[in-house]
Parts: structure tokens; sequence; C-alpha cells
């Protein structure tokens, strides 16, 4: 039982594709672990062409059935090897718009989790690249802290001047900033002269050519278009990429590939001519209030008119109604008034409605300064808060601090909140994101445990954190190899599994 990777789609790979494939050591691939027939991601440690073998090593450093022969050997995909210039061009479109400056639209019709593109970083700005001058600046920032809070931005602005050519210098350049011509603020100013005695990797002609508004310039074109690294302290910009708009209902997810690559992904069936956006803000935060979306989003200066920010009615702030105690009120987004009760047709008068405000307002900042680890005090104020709110983003932060803390010691508790966070992220948000999938490969692995017998659920759940991780990173992710490995055991009755070697990625 395999999976396959997916079929290539076009010219420029076909052709690479010419006649056997030469393994060599440090390749990155796809390899069969005998011990269930899946395929996982692996290195090649040893290539042994006499008698057709490679030695592997497990990307999670299992060290059995290390030998595999070559023909269960894939190279990876089309999904996770940066595209070309010309192909990303030829699938997507940079188009200036009205309310959003320059956006990015797909020149083809795409299927839910199809790869729109994958595209190459333009620089990785990681310490190691600079150690020096990495070391410089966390010392300025030692000394008096940097307003940005972090050396990255202008650490990243340093290495394009010490490592790009002026073309793609250029590229960076041309970012979206606010101000294109804003006047170097204080921090640039002092990093500026204290470059000018320290030893760095910059070249003494480099710093003295470089002037405050250029530099200020650089640091702002990767405040605001660039990403954090996923695994060290540095940031990545893309050139492609950076022309994407945020949603809080985005058309399309991602996730890394090769070497720092970008791989986007339709999230949903997208026609020709339809615009590409994804996420500035966590997965989480997607589940919270629209009020407070829109307060985040000002990190980038811009106030989101996506689908869900311009409804009427925000159905994530539901609170109980006070009369009949069974409908659910939700407020109008003019925070104004609530919307008549579903159930006995009731709407708060005005002064229930400012004290509801209150309230939720004064819950609101209790949950944010909750101590995860005082579950007697999480579990008090869930409690009370119950008694309250219906289908609110606050119960869902408390239901993830008290999965997470029952889910060693008190399975059955736990289970109970992860079916709600499932059941809140569905009524608020319902579509594939990786909170909703591992929520659903955690419950999983849970029934595995506590209710062996019923293994309809418990297929179920499987089934549902893989459709939704192939969607949202690819069919040979490791991500989704996790709960297909966990259903292949299930559905085989075996305990010989693979569940034991690919374990749940959000966990
Ligand atoms: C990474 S850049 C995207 C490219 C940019 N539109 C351009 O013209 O180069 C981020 C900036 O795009 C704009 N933007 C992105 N998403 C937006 C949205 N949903 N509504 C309004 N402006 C948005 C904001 O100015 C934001 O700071």
């Amino acid at each position: 039982m395999t999976r396959q990777c997916d079929q290539t789609d076009s010219k420029e790979e076909v052709e690479a594709d010419d006649g056997e494939q030469k393994w060599k050591v440090g390749d990155r691939v796809y390899a069969l672990w005998a011990g269930n027939s899946c395929y996982y991601v692996c290195t090649i440690a040893e290539v042994r062409e006499k008698d057709r073998k490679v030695v592997v090593t497990w990307d999670d450093a299992d060290t059995s059935h290390r030998t595999v022969s070559f023909d269960q050997v894939m190279r990876p995909s089309d999904e996770t090897t940066a595209w070309s210039k010309s192909r990303i061009e030829r699938r997507a479109t940079v188009r200036q718009t009205e309310q959003k400056g320059r956006c990015l639209f797909t020149n083809e019709a795409c299927e839910p989790g199809q790869v729109v593109f994958v595209e190459r970083p333009l620089l990785v700005a990681l310490p190691a690249v600079a150690p020096k001058l990495w070391e410089c600046l966390q010392k300025l920032h030692g000394a008096q802290p940097l307003n940005l809070g972090t050396v990255t931005f202008h650490f990243a602005a340093l290495v394009s001047v010490l490592t790009l050519d002026a073309a793609d210098i250029g590229v960076i350049r041309d970012k979206y900033v606010p101000d294109p011509d804003e006047e170097p603020n204080e921090d640039v100013t002092r990093i500026l002269q204290a470059l000018q005695d320290a030893p760095c990797e910059l070249a003494k002609e480099q710093i003295s050519k470089l002037d405050g508004k250029s530099f200020q310039r650089l640091v702002s074109a990767w405040r605001y278009n660039s990403f954090g690294h996923h695994k060290e302290d540095g940031l990545v910009l893309y050139n492609r990429i950076s022309m994407c708009a945020h949603s809080c209902d985005p058309t399309c997810c991602w996730s890394y590939g090769d070497e720092d690559a970008f791989v986007l992904r339709s999230r949903m069936a997208l026609d020709k001519g339809d615009e590409l956006t994804i996420s500035y803000l966590q997965d989480e935060d997607l589940l919270k209030s629209t009020a407070v979306r829109q307060q985040k989003l000002q990190n980038w200066k811009f106030t989101c008119m996506c689908p869900r920010c311009s409804l009427k009615v925000d159905v994530g702030r539901g609170v109980r109604c006070q009369r009949c105690r069974v409908g659910i009120l939700y407020p109008q987004a003019t925070n104004a008034s609530f919307e008549l009760c579903r159930v006995c047709g009731s709407c708060p008068p005005s002064e229930d409605v400012a004290m509801l405000l209150h309230m939720e307002e004064e819950y609101v900042q209790r949950v944010d300064t909750l101590d995860k680890k005082d579950l007697e005090d999480v579990q008090q104020v869930y409690q009370a808060a119950l008694d309250i709110f219906e289908n609110h983003w606050i119960l869902y932060v408390m239901d993830t601090i008290l999965w997470e803390g029952h889910r060693q010691k008190n399975v059955m508790d736990a289970m109970e909140h992860q079916r709600r966070r499932i059941d809140f992220h569905q009524h608020y948000y319902f579509r594939p994101t990786f909170i909703l999938a591992w929520c659903h490969e955690e419950l999983g692995d849970c029934m595995m445990v506590q209710f062996p017998a019923r293994k309809w659920h418990i297929v179920q759940e499987f089934q549902r954190a893989y459709q939704m991780l192939a969607v949202l990173c690819g069919s040979t992710h490791q991500y989704t190899a996790s709960p297909y490995n966990k259903l292949w055991q299930v559905s085989n009755g075996t305990s010989n599994s693979a569940a034991t070697n690919g374990t749940t990625a959000g966990g």
C-alpha cells in the first residue's frame, strides 16, 4: 500500500526526468519504510550501486529499515522544488487594485489542494550568513532595545546589501512600504554609526555607500513583506509571494518545500482570474473576533475588508439569551445592538447591551492574562463564562488551554474540550486549517486509546485529518503521512504501526 508522488504537469519537469534517476549522498528523497510500506521523507546516506540499494536517514531519526532498493526511492516532486520564474508567471499575474495596491491573481482554475506555484526565496537572512554582524546588532539591541523589538529586520536589510547584486536590491526596494520617502529613524541612524567602527562582514566601502534613507527603506521592505524563518531566528523574503494580499478567508494556504521554497496551494476551488490571498495572521487568530483580527492587522497598517470582516454580524461572539436562556444572540458589527434571539424573538434593551459588551471586554482581558498552568483557575473562569457566552471565541481559547492541560492525565475531559474546539471552528470558520486537521487527528489518537472498539469513529477522525492536510500541504507531506499511516493501521488492525513512526505533527 503506497502513495505516489503527484504527477508532474510541466514540460520543464518532464524534460528533466530523462532516463533512470541517479542517486547521490545527501539527496532529499521519499523512500519506502518496510515497516508499513509507506513513503517517508529522508536523506540518502549511502549509495550502493552494486546491489542497487541506498541507505537512508529518516527525518524522524527512526533507525529501522534504512536500506531501500533503488526502485523504492522517489525524488521530491513538483510539489516541493522551486519553479522557474517563467513558469510562475504563466500561473499567476500581478495586478494593481484600487483598495489593496498590487495583488496576485491566478491565470488558471485550481482544484482545492492544487499547487499554484512553488517559489524559491529571494534571500534567506539567517544569523549564520553574517555572524559578526548579527552579534554586533544584538549588542546594540541589548544596550538599548530597538523599536521593532528585534534585530532581524535591520539584520536582513544589511545582509541584502552584503550579499545581493544591484538588480536584486532593486527588487527589494520595489516592495511595499507605507512611506517610500521615510526619513531614517533613530535606530537606523544609531546602527549606521555603530557599524563605522564595529568589525563585521560588511566592507567599510559598503557601509560608507549606504545612506540612512536607503537603509530605512530596506528595513521597512523586510518589515512589511518578509516571513519568519520556520526553524531559525531569521527572515525569508520571496518576490512573487510578497504581492499576495491578506484575507481572513484566504483562497490559498502554504507550506515549506525544499530549501525554504514557498509552496502555495489553493485552499478552495479557484476559477481563472480569482485572487490569490493568504492569511497574514496565524490560524488561531483567524478564530478570533473581527475586532481582534482587525486590530492585529494594524501591524501591516490596513483595515481588512475581506468577506469575513465585512459581515454585519459577528457569529464568533455569541451570548446566551438572558430571557429564554436557550437562544444565542450575536452582536452587530457596529456593536450597538444584538440580533433578535432566534428562539424567543427578544432583543436585550440598550442598558443590557452595554452591560453584556462590558462583561465581554472584561472576560477578554481576563482570558488574555490567564496562566495556562493554573488549570483550576482556567476551569473556574471557563465555567463562569459558559453561563454568559456560547459560540464565543474566548471559550475556544479556554477549550484549547484545557485540552492541552488535560490530555496527559485526564483524557476524557480533554476529549470533550477538543470536541468543543472542533465545533467552534466549524461554526465560525469552516475551511481546512492545520488547527482543525490536527484537532481531528489528536481526537482520533485519544479514541484509539479510550474506545478502541469504536473503529468507525476513529477512522472518521483520521480520514478528516488526512483529507484536510492533503489540501493544506499535499498528500506526500510528512504532516499528511501521519494520519494516513494511522488510518492504515486502524483499517488493517496492526499494532506494528507507522503511527509509532509518524508522530502527530501538531502535538
Ligand atoms: C506584502 S504587501 C502586499 C503587496 C502590496 N499590495 C503591494 O502593492 O506591493 C502588504 C501590504 O499590502 C496591503 N494589503 C494586503 N492585504 C490587504 C487587504 N486585505 N486590505 C487592504 N490592504 C491590504 C497593505 O498595504 C499591506 O501592508
